[in-house]
């Protein structure tokens, strides 16, 4: 089951209060996809098996709802409509793709709860909407750095009809993920207070455990957040733990709407060869032990970026006093 019944103010609230207050989101999609074979070396990165391996994503999603999520982000991060027609599909077959990352995430959700019978919980799905950065596919979602003629416009025809097909596929939210810099999230609030139904979460990442990636003062982007009334938790995902606790305090300071955080393993991607370099990470354990901390400074919503896996989502759940014994996480 979903929150058929809740509108925009009450969606974040009635789901973390049924979920016991905090809550868990999903782990690394990517990232799981790639540890089950995907080639992900592709301009349209995770949204690509959207087209070759709908199967997988459906089970990577299942295998989350297994592990204990409570949302599942869907595979959208990096599916535009101008990535499908740089392939050669036609605007209505890249609005096609973007209806079906959510119809997949809305079929596992359907199949995990038809298993679990009378034992099931509020699942949320979340449609996915990685920055422009992510769309060039060259790593600039950790730089933010657009180039001097970017502009406010330019992004949000840019995300227009994008966020517009998602909104009308029926996710229960919209997640904005990996936000790189304030003018990204300006436009993307801009385009919420365009007739958008569906609410949403700002997530921006930090390389310096500070600002956001782009330098931009993470303050600055958490209050466009908050004077948005669609938006229903702000946070951060795929930056390393380490930066995290600073973050949560920094965004408390500007909003008093949910927190949410899902860091990256903490190792660095390197976008030339698409793939993750293997030394600054931390293991599951590590990455653990800090998610009471998190709590207790005010997150309510916590899960992995990634490199993160369905494991990491168990031990959150096994650590968290909210969870432990509420289910049977084999
Ligand atoms: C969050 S990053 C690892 C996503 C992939 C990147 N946009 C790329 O295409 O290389
Ligand atoms: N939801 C995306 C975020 C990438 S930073 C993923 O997990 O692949
Ligand atoms: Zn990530």
């Amino acid at each position: 089951m979903g929150l058929s019944n809740g509108t925009v103010d009450t969606l974040m609230s009635d789901f973390l209060r049924k979920s016991g207050g905090v809550a868990v989101i999903d782990g690394g999609f990517a990232t799981e996809l790639e540890r089950h074979g995907a080639d992900l070396n592709d301009p349209l990165w995770s949204a690509k098996c959207l087209l070759t391996s709908p199967n997988l994503v459906r089970q990577v999603h299942l295998d989350y709802l297994e592990a204990g999520a409570d949302i599942i982000i869907t595979a959208s991060y990096q599916a535009t409509i101008q990535g499908f027609e740089a392939k050669g599909f036609t605007k209505q077959e890249g609005e096609a793709m973007l209806k079906k990352s959510v119809d997949i995430a809305r079929e596992a959700r359907d199949i995990y709860n038809k298993k679990c019978g009378e034992s099931s919980r509020p699942i949320l799905v979340a449609a996915s909407v990685g920055s422009y950065g992510a769309y060039l596919a060259d790593g600039s979602e950790y730089s933010g750095d657009y180039g001097n003629a970017m502009n406010l416009e330019f992004l949000k025809s840019f995300h227009r009809r994008r966020v517009q097909v998602l909104a009308e596929s029926c996710p229960d939210l919209i997640a904005f993920e990996t936000i790189p810099n304030k003018l990204e999230a300006k436009a993307f609030a801009e385009l919420l207070e365009e007739g958008i139904k569906i609410p949403a979460w700002f997530s921006f990442n930090s390389k310096d455990g500070v600002n956001v990636v782009s330098g931009d003062s993470l303050t600055e982007c958490a209050k466009i957040a908050d004077s948005c009334k669609k938006v229903v938790a702000v946070g951060i995902n795929c930056t390393p733990p380490r930066f995290i606790s600073g973050l949560i305090l920094a965004i408390k300071k500007a909003t008093s709407k949910p927190i949410l955080i899902y860091p990256n393993s903490g190792e660095t991607y390197d976008a030339e060869i698409k793939q993750w370099v293997k030394n600054t990470g931390v293991a599951d354990v590590d990455f653990v032990s800090y998610v009471n901390k998190w709590c207790e400074i005010g997150a309510s919503l916590i899960g992995g970026c990634c490199r993160t896996t369905p494991n990491t989502i168990k031990a959150i759940c096994r650590t968290l006093p909210t969870r432990s014994g509420s289910m049977s996480l084999a």
